[in-house]
């Protein structure tokens, strides 16, 4: 198996609405190859003659131990691609040692989540105007054992996804976003011609007003570590870390927010340089080779998310695909690590990549 074969059964597996829903991006598309084209102009320099008889790709993320600096991009509706829905990533996650992030979306309850999961979770949070249902997730998440908060940032609405609109894309009926209450997602359902109901939700329910001074209340709910997802300049996380946070995760949203950004993999060497070991940076977006792990070391992340090939796994085989694609993901990365002369997550240095000019700081 490779990730292309989970990728093509997942498509024919899906009804095509679903897998527009999945596969799409936002307005030109232009960011779904974008981040993938930096990757792939980023050459790995391996040293020889080092001792790499034994490669641990253990690490640990916000103090959370993984077996591969590896987690799984929050993703809303799991059950899209599979009936089990999150209850069935949880498992292939905790089975693969990878940290599994919930979207407040999710179609499992964050508590049937926690009891099928054996390894991390951290929850995804967008802002939405009834504080009260944050409030209550928050304290969910914190009774269910979660240990950090996602809040996603690139995201006041949702972007103009044109399959999705060509579509009239809406959450198919059967399939909820079970933590929240059925009325605030009303809007999530029910098809209209040429309209994406996700997008008109996102319009209906999130806060747009929310400013880096709203943070003080999320922190002051809870004592769990926050995270800000999808940071892409160094301004930014000069302020997030004035803010407080725990982490940041560099993210072009999959290519489904702002069309024509620079891309994550381009922005990341500015953002760990702002960063300065203050906080733990993530990189999220095309992760698809275990190689792209290594880049994203060798440019100062502590760690990478995947997106869609969990989805592509969950929807080829349930829980079985999606330890199948993480496990493809960690020993091609534990490959990369005896190639490279790199024993230990932390060999990657900067020495370890040649960065095109995009790249660069
Ligand atoms: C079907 C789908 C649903 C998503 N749902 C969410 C979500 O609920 N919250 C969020 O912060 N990001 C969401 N994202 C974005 C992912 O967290 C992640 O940034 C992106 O998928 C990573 O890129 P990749 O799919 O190329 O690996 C979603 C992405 C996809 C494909
Ligand atoms: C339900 C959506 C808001 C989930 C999302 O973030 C996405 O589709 O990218």
């Amino acid at each position: 198996m490779t990730l292309r074969t989970y990728e093509a059964a997942a498509k024919g597996r899906l009804p095509g609405p679903v897998w527009d829903f999945l596969a799409g991006g936002s307005g030109t598309e232009s960011m779904l190859t974008a981040g993938r084209e930096a990757l792939d102009r980023i050459r790995l320099r391996p040293r020889c003659l080092v001792d790499v008889s034994r490669c641990d790709p253990g690490t640990e993320l916000l103090g959370a131990r993984l077996a591969a600096p590896l987690g799984i991009a929050p993703m809303a509706y799991h059950r899209l691609a599979d009936p089990e829905g999150e209850v069935a990533t949880a498992r292939a996650a905790g089975e693969a040692g990878a940290l599994l992030t919930v979207s407040m979306f999710a179609s499992r309850t964050l508590e049937d989540i926690a009891a099928a999961a054996s390894g991390p979770l951290w929850l995804q949070l967008y802002w939405l105007k009834r504080r009260d249902l944050l409030a209550d997730l928050v304290h969910r998440a914190e009774a269910a054992g979660f240990r950090a908060l996602v809040l996603t940032v690139d995201a006041p609405r949702v972007a103009s996804r044109p399959r999705d609109a060509a579509n009239g894309f809406a959450v198919p009926a059967g399939i909820r976003a079970v933590n929240l209450s059925p009325e605030v997602m009303a809007a999530s359902h029910g098809s209209r011609d040429g309209e994406s109901a996700i997008a008109r939700h996102s319009m209906e329910q999130f806060d747009a007003s929310i400013t880096w001074d709203d943070l003080a209340w999320l922190r002051e709910l809870t004592s769990l570590p926050l995270v800000l997802k999808g940071v892409l300049t160094a301004e930014d996380a000069e302020l997030a870390v004035k803010h407080g946070v725990s982490g940041l995760i560099v993210s072009n949203h999959g290519g489904r927010q702002l069309d024509f950004a620079t891309s994550a993999p381009e922005c990341l060497p500015e953002i760990v340089a702002a960063v300065d070991g203050r906080c733990q940076v993530v990189l999220d977006g095309g992760i698809r080779h275990g190689a792209d792990i290594a880049k994203a070391l060798c440019m100062g992340a502590d760690a990478v998310l995947t997106g869609r090939p969990a989805l592509w796994g969950l929807a080829h085989s349930g829980a079985e695909g999606v330890a199948g694609v993480l496990r493809l993901l960690i020993d091609e990365f534990e490959e990369v690590m005896a190639l490279m002369g790199a024993p230990t997550v932390a060999d990657f240095a900067p020495s370890g990549v040649a960065l095109p000019t995009c790249c660069r700081t």
